[in-house]
């Protein structure tokens, strides 16, 4: 038998705290839920250490009705199982054992004087649906504390209770809207009451003088499904979703929420789910009789959990297409914006790389090959007489030679080499690794290429360009960037416009 003990270990748990408006309102009000004396005669034999089932006996036997009621419980199905009748409260007492006699003491004291509107009965009937589910799931994950789970399911919603009290007109507005899972109630006290009735209910317990552990589990009931706070909470907050799935009239819907909350905590595979629905529905009548409530509802559980699964199997199919059609649309989405990137560097005449580009990578690449003593060349070439071309055949004749020029230039570059129209007639080619040598043989190239194919026909006569081409290395000349390497070229280039045109000049030699 496992009683709850109050040490000085839990005594030290942290009450819960609410917003001071709240505190007082609750302080004063003279309807709040209160505990017979015969209640807080019972709290205080539980916070003796050594008391004996008989000083708990002896405390509920003051109240006889009190006293009736537990017999019948320790008499139920529920208690009842292997066991003769019970006759007395001491019977009674160590059949039930101290958790439960004191959650019952509680429950009981606390529903007696209540009238039995339908939100009262809700209240209680979840609690008693998620009192019974904690104790199954208790029992399988952690049986030493399933007496525990039981009384702190039981009394999770004592809040509920406490905030009608206090303020009947928005608690009624707020709780006819039930069924909603009470997360979602949650969030709506948050917005009138600025805290939620699991905090209320730790408060109210620890005004009672409960056990500071119970308080604190009662605070915390509604929390996150997951076994990082320990398996005893899992449970507990576990049994609120059942409940919410219990009496909500959409239930597979609910279920299939909660077994994908299950999914990732490892422990619930170890749980049947319509083996714990049937024993709750097993379990139920008996109970609520006991509190004078109208079962909740009877559900056909192994069609329930097939349902729900096969909710959730559809649930994931949908989610998985959505998922498709948003990757679908980001690779769309990634592919459009490298085709714009790739745009952006280009020319759209020749489709060499444009002057942006060629200066970004040509200081990207001077940075390189000094940080790794490699040298590299930049060929500046400029079309000769291109204004006389122009003028003579047209520009859009002069259009189509650039065009076609570009294209010889972008066929003679090698792979790593970047070939790209620096502006009008002007192109650039940047060649890394390359010595002066190399950069000179290239710019040969060119000019060869240039010399054997006419850039464009004109009434049947060929069309043959020439150009002025030069060449800056590296190595030759102490440059500190890019820039001044590209302006050495443009130098060299300048120095064949002036001696004549259609050669090649290295600078620094
Ligand atoms: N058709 C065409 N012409 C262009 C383009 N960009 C620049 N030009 C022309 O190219 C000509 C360049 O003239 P200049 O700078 O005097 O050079 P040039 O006539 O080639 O003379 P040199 O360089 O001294 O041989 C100008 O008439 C520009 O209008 C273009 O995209 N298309």
């Amino acid at each position: 038998m496992t009683g709850i003990i109050i040490s000085d270990d839990t005594q030290q748990l942290a009450t819960p705290t609410l917003p001071d408006f709240l505190q007082s309102d609750l302080t004063q009000c003279a309807s709040l839920p209160s505990l017979p004396t015969v209640a807080i005669r019972v709290l205080e034999v539980a916070g003796y250490p050594d008391a004996t089932l008989n000083d708990y006996a002896h405390a509920i036997e003051r109240d006889p009705a009190l006293t009736l009621r537990l017999i019948s419980l320790a008499n139920s199905a529920f208690y009842a199982r292997h066991h003769t009748e019970t006759h007395s409260c001491l019977e009674a007492t160590s059949r039930l054992g101290l958790d439960a006699t004191l959650a019952a003491v509680m429950s009981f004291s606390l529903w007696r004087d209540r009238q039995a509107d339908d939100q009262i009965q809700r209240i209680w009937g979840r609690s008693i649906v998620a009192a019974l589910a904690a104790r199954y799931l208790a029992e399988q994950l952690c049986p030493d504390q399933s007496n525990f789970v039981f009384t702190a399911a039981l009394l999770q919603d004592i809040g509920m209770l406490a905030l009608m009290a206090v303020y009947p007109r928005d608690a009624q507005e707020l709780y006819t809207t039930m069924p909603l899972s009470h997360s979602q109630i949650s969030d709506g006290e948050h917005t009138r009451f600025g805290c939620d009735h699991p905090s209320v209910g730790g408060w109210l317990a620890a005004r009672w003088g409960v056990p500071a552990s119970l308080a604190q589990a009662i605070s915390d009931s509604h929390g996150e499904i997951s076994t990082r706070d320990g398996i005893p909470r899992f449970c507990l907050r576990l049994s609120g979703l059942i409940a919410d799935a219990w009496l909500s009239s959409t239930p597979s819907q609910l279920l299939a929420v909660l077994i994908s909350k299950l999914e990732p905590v490892d422990i619930a595979s170890s749980i049947s789910l319509s083996e714990l629905l049937n024993s709750v529905e097993s379990q139920l009548p008996p109970l609520a009789d006991l509190f004078d409530l109208t079962m909740p509802f009877a559900h056909d559980h192994e069609a329930l959990v097939t349902q729900a699964q096969h909710l959730l199997f559809q649930q994931t199919l949908s989610l998985n297409a959505r998922l498709d059609a948003q990757q679908q649309e980001i690779e769309s989405l990634r592919q459009r914006q490298t085709e714009l990137e790739e745009r952006s560097r280009r020319d759209p005449l020749t489709g060499l790389a444009n002057r942006a580009w060629l200066e970004e990578q040509l200081h990207l690449h001077f940075a390189l090959c000094r940080e790794e003593e490699r040298t590299m060349s930049v060929v500046f070439i400029d079309l000769d007489h291109f204004k006389k071309l122009n003028d003579r055949f047209g520009h859009q004749t002069g259009d189509r030679v650039l065009e076609r020029f570009g294209h010889v230039l972008g066929s003679l570059a090698r792979e790593g080499d970047l070939a790209g129209r620096y502006g009008g007639e002007e192109f650039l080619i940047i060649l890394p690794g390359e010595t002066a040598k190399g950069a000179q043989r290239f710019a040969q190239r060119i000019a060869k290429r240039l010399a054997e194919t006419p850039m464009e026909m004109i009434d049947g006569r060929e069309l043959f360009v020439s150009v002025s081409i030069g060449i800056a290395c590296l190595s030759d000349g102490g440059f500190s960037n890019g820039r001044e390497l590209i302006d050495a070229a443009d130098q060299s280039m300048y120095f064949i416009k002036r001696t004549g045109r259609g050669g090649i000049s290295l600078y620094g030699h």
